[in-house]
């Protein structure tokens, strides 16, 4: 299957094999290459570790997680297959702890499994395959209002900045959620030129947007993390698109580390600062991003990763949050989701 990308599908499940099939977001962009999941350990891992990676992504991949293993496990002793499920639900939400997808797709899946509770296991099983197969079309439909809606701030000719990667790679849909706005933009006719931030210490603006960007023929120039201010100082950037992995009641805006910096700066320059998320990214649970929890990674990804050598300096600490937050009052361009523009205060729809 087609992720509708001009790349293979982001995260596939095959039934028959009982296999999820990602594109292995750590080899790219020099090696396109298919991974299977067969175990919910390997699913855990590829969260963990950002084979898959993306706030939506790595929610619909535990969701399809939950069904392999309900597969694997499949028993009529429900006793046993619901607390097996509710380890691996635990297990699995465990894996990352920022996006708020993660936890709110894996408690969805259980939600409908409790609600059979008492049906045949083979029902139970294919209700929850239904579900996570729903949760993929609502991802992709939620893209497409977030583009149409982002794609009427832009004209023909102009330049947008990005950070990290909140395209397809992102969310195993159909146009991701930043960059939605300008795949649509494309489609109505309007060639949309793209500046995306390289992302330290992961890279994923330039592994993964550059790259997702170059593929769909989209211009796209990559710059270093400390050249946008530059940027913003001297080109006509028209706005920034960032996506988010949680936002609070608030209206604070968890984002990857960098993501503050840049809506400080486009303040600075006037220049609008979108966050373009779907709805299930809202967490309403929570009335400020202070409470959000931040992943902090290892710091072998700061001193190790991408260089061929070790550069950890002696008698150095390190520190490596893989997000932060950015406050409501600057996202001044404001937060585009599937129902337009929200504001906090309101409600989800
Ligand atoms: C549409 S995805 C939005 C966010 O999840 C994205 O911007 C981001 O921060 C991803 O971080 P990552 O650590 O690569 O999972």
């Amino acid at each position: 299957m087609n992720s509708g990308a001009g790349l293979p599908a982001v995260i596939d499940y095959d039934r028959e094999n009982n296999t999820i099939t990602i594109i292995d977001q750590t080899r790219l962009p020099m090696d396109l290459v298919l991974k299977d999941l067969k175990t919910i350990d390997d699913v855990y891992l590829a969260i963990k570790n950002l084979e898959v990676r993306g706030a939506p992504a790595i929610g619909l991949v535990a969701a399809y997680g939950l069904v392999l293993y309900a597969h694997t496990i499949r028993t009529d002793d429900r006793l046993f297959f619901w607390g097996q499920m509710r380890g691996a639900a635990t297990y699995l939400k465990s894996a990352r702890p920022t996006a708020v997808n993660l936890s709110r797709d894996v408690d969805m899946v259980m939600s409908a499994f409790q609600r059979l509770a008492g049906a045949p296991v083979d029902k139970i099983i294919n209700d929850i395959e239904f579900c996570t197969g729903l949760l993929k079309s609502a991802i992709k439909a939620a893209e497409e209002a977030i583009g149409r809606t982002g794609a009427s701030l832009l004209e023909d000719g102009d330049l947008v900045m990005t950070h990290c990667n909140a395209g397809v790679l992102a969310t195993g849909g159909a146009k991701g959620t930043a960059l939605a706005p300008i795949y649509r933009a494309r489609e109505e006719g309007k060639t949309v030129s793209v500046i995306a931030c390289e992302t330290r210490p992961v890279l994923q603006g330039m592994r993964l947007t550059a790259f997702e960007l170059a593929k769909n023929q989209v211009p796209v120039r990559l710059i270093t993390d400390s050249m946008a201010g530059i940027c913003m100082k001297t080109e006509p950037i028209k706005g920034i698109f960032v996506g988010a992995d949680r936002i609070t009641a608030n209206g604070d805006v968890a984002n990857k580390i960098g993501t503050y910096s840049l809506a400080v700066l486009a303040q600075a320059h006037g220049i609008p600062f979108y966050v373009c998320a779907p709805t299930s990214t809202i967490d309403l649970s929570l009335e400020t991003g202070s409470l959000i929890p931040i992943e902090e990674r290892d710091p072998g990804e700061l001193t190790q990763l991408w260089f061929e050598e070790n550069m950890q300096v002696p008698d150095v600490t390190y520190y490596n949050p893989a997000f932060d937050v950015t406050p409501y009052e600057l996202v001044t361009g404001g937060i585009i989701t599937e129902h337009g523009f929200w504001k906090p205060g309101a409600s989800h729809g």
